[in-house]
């Protein structure tokens, strides 16, 4: 049997999808802009402050006024935060003044309430304040035309922060890919539903939806096709195929009777083949009324992980998030694999920084995936890693 390598079959996909998840922009309000990826860099529109104001509560005077302690002065008058009226120190006096409020003309210093005492009608300041203390300059944090945020940023509060605070309410990021997921087989029921003898719970749709959101994407759909009926599936997919750009779906796809993706999608076009990998060997590659469709194979650990090898980096890269993580480890024990296929082995990262191998290669082994945190990459070549061999693994 011909099977196509891994890295060929990953260049496939990308060339299918390239116009699918070709970056876009769209415009977010703020509220909705958390961990979106900025597209362009973002010049202040404004003064930061945007003018000149108060760091204390106290009183706005002139520096040169309160030069040797204590000192009386009378009080000119009082500035809350707030729209105001430009305001100016009569020469003198002090003007009582609150955090954030505008410093009034001529004033240079402000003397916090704590440094002084008052009458009601006259302030006396008992510490001497040097020119600037307390006042907060307009554009002394950024200019007009400063850089805020640069593009390709990951926006976190304070950067959502920055934005607010300088009058901006929406901001150009990555927009996300739109993806819709469907699984297909007779056999399949809902979590929770009391299961009859060969039924079995639809596994493959929340990992595919939780998958596509941790790879930064959106799941348009997450539609279950629960039988084998062409027609079903057909119904299944025109539901799918609104307003997204892309389909995912799992199982049909091998050399069974009941196949209904290969059936829908081959007349229509689709190409099913075999990778040379293990789990995730038999793939198909179509397209539905216009939306490309990727065909995962149903055993669970198999769509899992061909999700991570195939879709993944291509919707990291659409929504300007990094490349998971790869690492390198020397495996605890030896482990033979199949001449001819990259294997994905499950493992889990122990004290010593070193990998062990969880559970075994079966295709259906959930609890194994979900037990490991790292998959072990090797490659179709290798038929025998030594214990004490370095390998490289994919975070999980
Ligand atoms: N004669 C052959 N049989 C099979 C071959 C082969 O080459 N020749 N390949 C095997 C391999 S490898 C895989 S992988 C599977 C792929 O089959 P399908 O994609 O057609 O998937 P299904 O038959 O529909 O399901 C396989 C397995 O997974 C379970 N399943 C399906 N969907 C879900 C779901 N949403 N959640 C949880 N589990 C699911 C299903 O019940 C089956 O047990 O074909 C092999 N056969
Ligand atoms: O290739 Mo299948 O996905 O191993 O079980």
């Amino acid at each position: 049997m011909h099977r196509i390598p891994v890295d060929e079959y990953v260049a496939i996909v990308a060339n299918h999808l390239r116009d699918a998840l070709a970056p876009r922009t769209e415009t977010v309000a703020l509220g909705k802009a958390l961990g979106r990826v900025t597209v362009a860099q973002v010049l202040s529109p404004v003064d930061l402050p945007l003018f000149r104001n108060s760091q204390m509560d106290g009183f706005a005077v002139r520096a040169r006024d309160v030069a040797s302690p204590p000192v009386t002065l009378p009080i000119a008058g009082i500035i809350a935060a707030g729209a105001a009226e430009p305001t100016s120190l009569p020469a003198g006096a002090a003007m009582q003044i609150m955090t954030g409020a505008v410093i009034p003309e001529g004033s240079d210093a402000v003397v916090p309430v704590e440094d002084t005492t008052s009458t009601g009608a006259t302030v006396t300041v008992l510490k001497s304040r040097a020119q600037g203390e307390f006042v907060r300059e307009a554009g002394s944090d950024a200019r007009i035309g400063d850089t805020l945020l640069p593009a390709g940023l990951t926006l976190a509060p304070r950067h959502l922060a920055v934005l607010a605070a300088a009058g901006i309410a929406s901001v150009d990021v990555r927009a996300l890919p739109r993806i819709a997921v469907v699984t297909t087989g007779a056999e399949l029921i809902a979590p929770g539903v009391e299961p009859l003898l060969g039924q079995l719970f639809d596994a493959n749709g929340v990992a595919l939806a939780a998958l596509v959101e941790s790879s930064g994407a959106v799941v348009s759909a997450l539609v279950r096709n629960d039988d084998d009926v062409v027609a079903s599936l057909d119904l299944a997919l025109r539901e799918a195929a609104v307003d997204t750009d892309l389909i995912l779906t799992s199982g049909g796809i091998s050399m069974g009777e009941f196949e209904v993706v290969r059936e829908l999608l081959e007349p229509l076009g689709a190409t099913v083949g075999t990778i040379a990998m293990q789990p995730g060997g038999p793939q198909l590659l179509g397209a539905f009324h216009g939306i490309p469709v990727i065909g995962f194979p149903g055993n669970p650990v198999s769509t899992q992980i061909s999700f991570e090898v195939l879709v993944a980096p291509l919707l990291r890269a659409a929504a300007g998030r990094a490349p998971a993580e790869k690492r390198h480890h020397t495996v605890e024990t030896a482990i033979d694999s199949v001449p001819g296929k990259r294997q994905f082995l499950r493992g889990r990262i122990t004290d010593g920084n070193a990998v062990s191998i969880v559970s075994g290669p079966g295709s259906h082994l959930v609890a194994g995936l979900a037990a490991s945190d790292v998959l072990i990459d090797i490659p179709a070549e290798t038929t025998r890693v030594e214990a004490g061999d370095t390998v490289e693994t994919w975070t999980l």
